[in-house]
């Protein structure tokens, strides 16, 4: 599990620690290993040309440190101060191991094999002031790859918001612990990779604001059929999606479920997508529909609900009934914004998870759509707190929120999976893992995560369609459990 902090949590962790420390031993440890980071980077350090651009506080004084280390074996550092003022003890070991202050319109930056973006760290406020903005508009000019300490500046620490102009870095070297804006977008799309330095804060760290789920640890979540399992025991998902208007949700809604090991898949619906449903998955069990009812569907461990549904009189009948069942429920597109409108559908006592994206959540809460996607985790953390259920974010950075939990964000996917009908897979995939007795957090974080691989199996770096995700999910659980798809183990 990788796990991140807002700026608050670092700082008081960091305050601990500083505590039982020789003043600025935390810099040095910071600073050695941006200086380790970028040496990586450029290979050869002696005789290279590396740039830093120094703000006034603390985060230029790491890069300063960092800047004296490499100097100190050869390379040409230059630096750019762009503060006011500027840490006085890192300039002073700066200069004395040959690093030279310069001004910024010299050209150092565009000569530059490597920048070091030291302008703001945690300490930021608000979008970045000048003379900040324009170096970091040049930096993202230049030829060179940027590295940036502990955030790229302009990203707020906390949330991964982003006001006005910011770094793009190749790297971010974090220290002592990940940032939350480096997991979530628009942060986490400029933060590139990220390194963290271990400066020993980690006994001094409260729970984590947000976390990502590993590989390792979805594979350790992913529901396996055992020796004595049956189609019965291994979770039966009901699906209420599709329209004689929108048949294609249906098929892709089964598809992402029955592919994410549901043991069985009733259909319910009226004629023109049960024909398609009926025709793409001979497997799946299925009720044509004369009336709006579930009468007769049989019973299922978990239900998704609304994909292609239309927002009609049948669709909210369909919709009430299976929220009135007493098993978890996924509400997705169409079931979201019949629930928008009538508030009190939500109101069971069994589990709901809920899969808008920002123009759905927009809808449910009335917070406007630009805004939900320049802070998706506090919209998103927000509506799981004023409707009482699971709320998985859809986006470039998926977030899953539930009251009292860290928030979960994944960045598997690839934006090739911007295109549609992928949600309609997604909720199938989530009702699968629903319907074998995962939890909705799980349920939600478990299925970004392989809907995400997914994609990028799909994609191989072109584009992709819906079915063609649907159908790599099986490959997605294979490389993360290896092929021990039996619960024994892998043979040799
Ligand atoms: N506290 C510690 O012991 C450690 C701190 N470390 C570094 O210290 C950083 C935090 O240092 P600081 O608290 O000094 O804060 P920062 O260096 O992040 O930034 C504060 C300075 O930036 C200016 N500033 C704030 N917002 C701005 C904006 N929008 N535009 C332009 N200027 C702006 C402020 O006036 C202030 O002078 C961390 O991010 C990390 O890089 C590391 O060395 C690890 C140890
Ligand atoms: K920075």
């Amino acid at each position: 599990m990788r796990t991140a902090y807002t700026a608050d949590q670092i700082r008081a962790a960091e305050h601990r620690l500083m505590a039982r420390l020789p003043e600025g031993a935390l810099m040095q440890r910071a600073a050695s290993g941006l200086a380790a980071a970028c040496a990586t980077m450029l290979g050869k350090v002696y005789g290279s040309r590396v740039t830093l651009l120094v703000g006034s506080g603390d985060n230029g004084g790491d890069a300063l440190y960092a800047g004296a280390l490499l100097a100190r074996r050869g390379a040409r550092v230059e630096a750019v101060l762009a503060g006011s003022r500027t840490h006085e003890a890192g300039l002073e070991a700066f200069l004395l191991a040959g690093g030279r202050a310069v001004e910024a319109g010299t050209g150092t930056i565009e000569r530059a094999d490597l920048v070091v973006d030291g302008l703001v760290g945690i300490g930021a406020s608000g979008a970045l002031r000048e003379p900040y903005r324009e170096l970091a508009l040049a930096a993202d000019a230049a030829a060179a790859p940027t590295v940036a300490v502990d955030v790229p500046s302009g990203v707020d620490a906390s949330s991964g918001r982003v006001e006005g102009a910011a770094v793009r870095a190749a790297l971010t070297v974090t220290m002592g612990a990940r940032k939350t804006g480096l997991l979530v977008d628009p942060g986490a799309a400029l933060a590139g990779e990220v390194e963290l330095v271990d400066i020993g804060l980690g006994p001094y760290l409260p729970d984590p604001d947000v976390v990502a789920l590993t590989g390792a640890d979805v594979a350790a979540l992913l529901p396996r059929p055992a020796a004595e399992s049956d189609k019965y025991r291994r979770g039966v998902v009901g699906v209420v999606a599709g329209s004689d208007q929108y048949t294609g949700a249906a098929v892709l809604a089964v598809g992402g479920a029955l592919l994410a090991g549901a043991g069985m898949v009733r259909y319910a619906g009226p004629g023109e997508p049960v024909a398609q449903v009926r025709s793409h998955w001979p497997e799946a069990v299925i009720t044509e529909l004369e009336r709006p009812s579930l009468d007769g569907v049989g019973r299922v461990q978990a239900w998704v609900v609304g994909p292609g549904l239309g927002t009609g009189d049948w669709a909210r009948e369909m919709l009430a009934q299976v929220l009135a069942s007493d098993v978890p429920v996924l509400i997705d597109a169409d079931g979201l914004t019949l629930v928008a409108r009538e508030r009190d559908l939500l109101g069971r006592d069994a589990p709901v998870l809920v899969t808008p994206h920002a123009g759905e959540l927009s809808r449910l809460t009335g917070a406007g759509r630009d805004e939900i996607e320049a802070d998706r985790l506090r919209h998103a953390r927000g509506a799981a707190a004023d409707l009482g259920v699971t709320v998985l974010l859809k986006g470039s950075t998926t977030v899953v929120a539930e009251p009292d939990r860290p928030v979960r964000v994944n960045g598997t996917g690839t934006a090739w999976l911007a295109t549609g009908g992928t949600g309609d897979v997604l909720s199938g995939v989530a009702g699968a893992l629903l319907a074998q007795g995962l939890g909705c957090y799980d349920a939600g974080s478990c299925a970004a995560y392989l809907h995400g691989l997914a994609g990028r199996i799909a994609s191989s770096g072109a584009p992709l369609h819906a079915a063609g995700v649907a159908a790599a999910v099986p490959a997605a659980i294979r490389e993360l459990t290896g092929r021990e798809l039996t619960g024994r183990p892998a043979p040799r």
